[in-house]
């Protein structure tokens, strides 16, 4: 079945880490899309906002801390049968804040090992691009989950030198 989009929507998703004592920054989402996972801090753009101004913003309003480094890693492209909507990821990484991370309304923040990431409470996706982050490596990935967004049906990972400032569709691996 060919993959079809109509139109995408842009979100970011930043991960914290504490590189010294390997660490990540998660957090539980209490609300709306991805209730009760662990994922990192994102959300949509606001209107006139740059995708790294919406990834500075969405840190703070969803974990109560400022970065101080933000480095784009990578972008995720998500489609889900039976939908037209792809959902493309702008990820990004940052090493250093100001701050406490605090539980807002929207998430509950915890650190975690990097030998201890809860995959089995995060997106399906998420345990197949994260070694890549980890590393700092940067990547283009595309998912096609299934309706009822559990399973990865279909996936292509590729890592690249540069990332670009949106994801071309016309170079997309599934289609
Ligand atoms: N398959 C996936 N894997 C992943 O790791 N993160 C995903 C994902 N699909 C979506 N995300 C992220 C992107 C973004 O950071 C977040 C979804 O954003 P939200 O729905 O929280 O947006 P907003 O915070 O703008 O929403 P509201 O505050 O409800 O308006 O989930």
């Amino acid at each position: 079945m060919p993959i079809i989009i109509e139109k995408k929507k842009l979100f970011t998703l930043v991960l914290t880490l504490d590189e010294k004592n390997r660490k990540i920054l998660l957090g539980m989402k209490k609300r709306g899309f991805g209730l009760n996972k662990w994922n990192g801090f994102g959300g949509k753009l606001e209107p006139g906002e740059t995708i790294v101004q919406a990834a500075y913003r969405e840190l703070e309003e969803e974990a109560m801390i400022q970065a101080v480094d933000m480095d784009k890693i990578g972008i995720n492209l998500f489609t889900f049968e039976n939908d037209p909507v792809a959902l493309e990821v702008h990820v990004f990484r940052s090493t250093e804040y100001k701050g406490t991370p605090t539980e807002t309304e929207e998430m509950r923040p915890e650190w975690f090992s990097y030998d201890n990431i809860p995959f089995d409470t995060m997106w399906p996706d998420d345990r197949i691009w994260f070694p890549l982050f980890l590393k700092g490596q940067q990547f283009l990935g595309e998912f096609h989950f299934s309706e009822d967004q559990k399973r990865v049906l279909e996936q292509d990972l590729r890592e690249v030198s540069h990332v670009p400032e949106e994801y071309d569709l016309t170079q997309r691996k599934l289609a």
